[in-house]
């Protein structure tokens, strides 16, 4: 097949990285052009002629290693957490000097949790009380989980848009993380155990009633389509795109 993307996958040696790897290289449209480690450095992208690159690294190197990819006119699919509000602004800028680049930050690449967080948006004005628990395999290196936040970030642009009050809650005691996070507003409780990968619940609490979304993945090949999605569609995305939703009609 003639005009295959050609990817660099970044973190190529890690849990999801190395799914990625066998994705891509499994699927047809694709050729697979650098895998790079922690320590390779980050011009082996381009020499190997890459077009695309893949970031599942960690929160610390994600922001260095898309700018690097912006800058030379790569397109980027990324997995990696820690993409504050601050560091989308600011990649924003720099892609206002590299118009034809298409980044997509998405924080949950598999569809039934993007699907499930987007539910729950809708959900959440109807609902006098919500809050969030996310619960991970206990390598994970950040907490709350980006998906947890970037729901907690569609309640409560949903519930504020629809004038509804905050949760109530009259605790005025409690040790330290009793309650979670406040992410806008929402509580976000974060589990992490031994034999978990990644799910998350979305309690949501009236009068007398309760409705819980729970989404579940099993393993790492539920984020792959996602993956694979994000590379195809990145190219004909000029600017950034934050969550896997901006590239699906969910229509809403
Ligand atoms: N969007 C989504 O759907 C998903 C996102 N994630 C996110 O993806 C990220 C990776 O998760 P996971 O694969 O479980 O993590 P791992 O720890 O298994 O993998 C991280 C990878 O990054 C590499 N790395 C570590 N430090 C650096 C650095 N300073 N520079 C470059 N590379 C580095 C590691 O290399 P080495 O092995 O040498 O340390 C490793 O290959 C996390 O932020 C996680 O939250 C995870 C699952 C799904
Ligand atoms: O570290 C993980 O494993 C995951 N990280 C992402 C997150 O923080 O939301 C996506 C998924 O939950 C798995």
């Amino acid at each position: 097949m003639t005009n295959r993307i050609a990817v660099a996958v970044l973190g190529a040696t890690g849990r999801m990285g190395s799914e990625a790897v066998r994705a891509v290289d499994a699927a047809e449209d694709m050729e697979l052009v650098a895998a790079l480690g922690r320590n390779d450095p980050l011009s082996t992208v381009l020499d190997a002629g890459a077009t695309h690159i893949v970031d599942l690294t960690v929160p610390d190197s994600t922001e260095a290693n898309v700018r690097f990819a912006v800058e030379h006119g790569l397109h980027a699919v990324v997995g990696t957490t820690g993409w504050s509000d601050e560091r989308r602004a600011d990649l924003a800028s720099l892609l206002e000097a590299a118009p034809a680049v298409g980044v997509l930050i998405a924080p949950n690449f598999a569809l039934g949790s993007v699907l499930a967080s987007a539910f729950a948006a809708q959900a959440a004005r109807y609902f006098e009380s919500v809050e969030i628990v996310e619960l991970h395999h206990p390598n994970k290196v950040d907490a709350p989980s980006g998906t947890a936040v970037r729901t907690a970030e569609l309640i409560a642009a949903e519930r504020a848009a629809a004038g509804v009050p905050a949760s109530p809650d009259a605790t005025e005691t409690s040790l330290d993380g009793a309650r979670g996070a406040d992410v806008d507003g929402v509580r976000v409780h974060a589990v992490r155990l031994r034999g978990l990968v990644a799910h998350q619940e979305v309690l949501l609490g009236g009068e007398g009633e309760q409705l819980t979304l729970r989404h579940d993945s099993y393993d790492r090949a539920s984020f792959m389509p996602g993956v694979l999605l994000g590379l195809r569609r990145a190219a004909g995305r000029p600017g950034l795109t934050y969550g896997l939703d901006g590239y699906l009609d969910l229509g809403n």
